[in-house]
């Protein structure tokens, strides 16, 4: 659908300039303008409200957080207007969603579509110029960057990538229309999220589908389908404690992790649980069993080896399930996939699986691609399932200057400096939402949204109340920050892998752990706390707040 845009004059002032339209930037022009009368504009790339369910329509492409708590939970009456269909709700329905929320809050008159903001420049009079690519100049007290996680998609630089003859698709910029793949011979590269949810989708109309794997993964059952009118209905009864339950947890799902670690408890206790958590599917076994598992490797082959043993039961060639089992890197370490089929798919004669982490892609040829032992693939379509440059990517692909003109990227150079993800030193009255440096994306992303959303909210009331004129994070508290994110990351087994936690999916990224480890509902209180304390760890008009010893306390470690 083509959204309807008013056309804007040149130059404008506004007191606040949203950077995207997807849950975040919705969800920010309504606090902003409808809770806080304040005059606010978001500019949105894409001609359509959804964010990533506006531009992710790819076979299979929904949720994998349950759809009950994929949505908003700041308003009663918006969550019981809506009822999802499925356990999981497919990008379309998500996408209605959205829709349904910018009808409701009547927020499309203060979105510009089909426009992207090319540079945020801070003026030293405390203000901020913000282009777009349409040539308009506007003038913001505040700039809030609701650009995603992500949303920036990454094409790997595969010499020839742009001489493949036929049709090539990105799964995160699948076209409206759709695709029909009916007769085609389809080569698609990646085996991450979006491949698993594409393969058995693409699988039922190809002739042939060659999936190229550089990373085994480990995939959990989604177990997808209606969800029993009785349970909907105690949901929609149920919003306090859900909203509740969900902002105090650990993920921002109804998941806890078990008291007992994967090692202290016997093999037919673990091999009962996990059973039961596959047969229901979803995130249990990666979110709500065993803590152990991201501290210890004795801990976490136990749950590997059980993982392992599911794949080798579904797969029936020895040689593709050898290929699918993953090794090299722990369990829950890396996005864990849920799958409708994904393994079952590999068993039909028309599937292949090709490994190309001991034979790399050495090209895209016009007909296909070459790996580098010379081995030629054919084609007639092409899907890059390839991921995203995560996290930094989409605030890095814009210049986004603070004081002194020093570019936000070039700071970042080594990797995201933040204090809370929230804000950056030197980039006074810019907030990130969901930003690299806070729980983000290992999180239910609406809880973590409208946690960030409503902390801007509060940060510029109390701005307002105080008349003052801006804030920005102290280096010390920022150089603590980032000191805290690697330390306990460095405590888990995440920095092992190589995944796009770490960067490690994009050529020359800095090998960096993106997300904060604090967890929701521990972040969350930290975050009120600071608050709650002035503004610890901020300078506001240049008068700053120290930031306490507890901001740099890891709850887990308790
Ligand atoms: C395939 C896929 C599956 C996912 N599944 C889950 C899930 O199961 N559970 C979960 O919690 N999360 C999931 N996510 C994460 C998902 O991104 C978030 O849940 C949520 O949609 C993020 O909302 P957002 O508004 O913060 O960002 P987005 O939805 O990414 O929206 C950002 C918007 O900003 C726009 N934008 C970016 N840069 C600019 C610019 N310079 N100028 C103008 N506009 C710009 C983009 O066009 C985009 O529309 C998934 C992501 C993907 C890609």
């Amino acid at each position: 659908m083509t959204e309807t845009t008013t056309g804007p004059p040149a130059t404008s002032t506004v007191d606040a300039v949203i950077i995207g339209a997807g849950f975040s930037g919705l969800y920010m022009l309504h606090k902003l303008r409808d809770e806080m009368g304040l005059h606010a504009r978001v500019f949105e790339t894409g001609d359509g409200v959804g964010g990533t369910w506006y531009w992710n329509r790819y076979p299979g492409a929904r949720s994998d957080s349950d759809s009950y708590i994929y949505g908003f939970t700041f308003d009663r009456d918006l969550w019981e207007s809506w009822e999802w269909s499925e356990r999981y709700p497919e990008s379309h329905e998500i996408r209605g969603y959205l829709e349904h929320v910018a009808d409701r809050f009547d927020l499309r008159r203060d979105i510009t579509f089909g426009t992207r903001v090319v540079s945020a420049t801070y003026d030293e009079d405390s203000h901020w110029r913000v282009v777009t690519d349409q040539g308009e100049t506007v003038t913001a007290t505040y700039v809030i960057s609701a650009v995603g996680a992500l949303s920036a998609s990454n094409t790997p630089p595969f010499e020839g990538i742009d001489t493949f003859a036929g049709p090539t698709f990105h799964t995160g910029h699948w076209p409206h229309e759709g695709v029909d793949f009916t007769g085609q011979r389809v080569g698609m590269i990646g085996s991450g999220a979006s491949a698993v949810q594409a393969t058995p989708l693409i699988a039922a109309q190809a002739s042939e589908l060659t999936v190229f794997q550089r990373t085994a993964n480990y995939i959990i059952p989604a177990n997808n389908g209606p969800v029993d009118p009785q349970v909907k209905a105690e949901r929609r009864e149920d919003w306090a404690g859900i909203r509740e339950r969900i902002q105090q947890s650990n993920f921002g799902f109804e998941l806890y992790l078990q008291e007992k670690g994967a090692a202290e408890v016997s093999d037919d206790e673990r091999e009962a649980l996990l059973e039961d958590f596959w047969n229901r599917g979803g995130f249990h076994i990666w979110l709500g069993s065993y803590a152990d598992i991201f501290f210890s490797t004795e801990a976490n082959d136990l749950v590997r080896r059980f993982l392992d043993r599911k794949i080798r039961e579904t797969v029936h060639d020895p040689a593709t399930a050898d290929l699918l089992v993953p090794s090299g890197y722990p369990f829950g370490c890396k996005r864990n996939p849920l799958d409708s089929g994904y393994f079952e798919t590999f068993n039909e004669p028309h599937v292949h699986l090709v490994d190309v982490k001991t034979n790399p892609i050495a090209a895209i040829t016009g007909s296909g691609l070459r790996l580098a032992d010379g081995a030629e693939f054919e084609f007639d379509a092409l899907v890059l399932a390839t991921g995203f440059d995560a996290m930094t990517g989409p605030l890095n692909r814009i210049d986004i200057r603070g004081r002194g003109g020093q570019l936000l990227r070039e700071k970042w150079a080594e990797g995201p400096r933040t204090y809370l993800g929230l804000m950056s030193h030197d980039f006074p009255n810019l907030f990130t939402i969901t930003g690299p440096q806070s729980p983000s994306v290992l999180s239910n992303m609406p809880v973590s949204i409208e946690q960030h959303v409503d902390l801007v909210g509060r940060i510029i009331v109390d701005l307002r109340e105080r008349g003052a004129s801006e804030i920005e994070p102290t280096k010390e508290a920022e150089d603590a920050w980032c000191t805290y994110n690697a330390e306990i990351a460095n405590a888990t087994l995440f920095p092992t892998a190589d995944t796009w936690y770490m960067g490690a999916n994009i050529p020359g990224k800095p090998r960096q752990f993106l997300p904060n480890l604090d967890f929701v509902g521990p972040y969350r209180a930290k975050c009120d706390q600071i608050a709650a304390n002035g503004w610890e760890g901020f300078a506001i008009d240049g008068v700053a707040t120290p930031a306490g010893d507890h901001v740099y306390r890891w709850a887990l470690a308790s």
